[in-house]
């Protein structure tokens, strides 16, 4: 059952999971850590909330994650990331990862790098044909974007676009998302993440954050010892529901504070 967290109230899920030996805070980043914006080139993790990833990742034993549909490129981009970072970059839903000290891990599969041409080739003219969308060239596939559209638009765009990926493309994973329709050829989704996280860094407990349904692959896999945080409206399997991205620095500074009172 999902309880929703108000910012100043104390959890026992917050205390337990800020309690455990070796935490890794993962966290969506659009929609949980920034909201949510037009272009989406120009989305940023909200202030509040990189000064929490700061003081978490500077505790022991605690790491600190952007797990991300984005393309890795794109995903160091928005979060400013940068070589000497001890954040934790998982991008393209899983299928991507940086290491601190380790940098881009080796793609564990190839790339189908022709076949992402031919289908880029097939959406560009889909998406020019109507007005306020927007077309994401993503490493493993595309996004079709909506959020500048009128609802009729959006339901005629994705109706073509999704007739022609069953058509010439239907082993590609498809993902609709916030105004968003996206096709891969990868099939890892953020479930494939948490087993890569808690593998890597040998984890005890994990605090996932995320607000959409790709987001509940992660929740999934989530067991005794993590802890699920649900942004927004929708059907989820997390434990606590926060209102907005804003609400996740508040309940981040609730881990931090108990977890570093606990290291002194
Ligand atoms: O897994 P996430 O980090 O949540 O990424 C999911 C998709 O987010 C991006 O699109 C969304 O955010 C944009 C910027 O705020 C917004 O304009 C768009 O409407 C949203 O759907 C991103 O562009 C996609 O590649 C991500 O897969």
């Amino acid at each position: 059952m999902t309880r929703t967290w108000t910012p100043g109230t104390s959890d026992a899920a917050l205390t337990a999971i800020a309690r455990t030996p070796r935490l890794v805070v993962a966290l969506d980043f659009d929609g949980t850590a920034s909201p949510f914006v037009l272009e989406p080139m120009s989305a940023r993790a909200l202030p509040e909330i990189v000064a929490q990833v700061e003081r978490l990742s500077a505790l022991p034993d605690t790491v600190v994650a952007y797990v991300s549909g984005r393309s890795m490129d794109d995903l160091r981009v928005i979060t400013e990331h940068h070589d000497d970072s001890p954040v934790v970059l998982a991008g393209s839903h899983g299928a991507q990862y940086w290491y601190p000290g380790i940098g881009l891990t080796e793609p564990v599969a190839e790339a189908r790098d022709a076949e992402r041409d031919d289908l880029w080739a097939a959406v560009r003219p889909i998406v020019a044909k109507y007005d306020g969308v927007e077309f994401e060239p993503k490493t493993y596939g595309v996004g079709v974007h909506t959020r500048g559209a009128a609802p009729e638009v959006e339901e005629a765009v994705f109706a073509e676009v999704d007739a022609l990926v069953a058509e010439r493309f239907p082993q590609w994973r498809r993902r609709p998302g916030h105004h968003v329709l996206e096709f891969s050829s990868r099939a890892e989704g953020k479930d494939a993440a948490m087993v890569a996280l808690r593998a890597q860094f040998d984890a005890t407990g994990i605090l996932f954050a995320g607000d959409d349904v790709t987001d509940e692959d992660a929740m999934g896999v989530l067991g005794e010892g993590d802890l699920g945080v649900r942004v927004g409206e929708g059907a989820t399997s997390a434990i606590l529901r926060v209102g907005s991205p804003q609400e996740i620095a508040p309940l981040l500074s609730v881990v931090a504070d108990i977890r570093g009172a606990a290291r002194e």
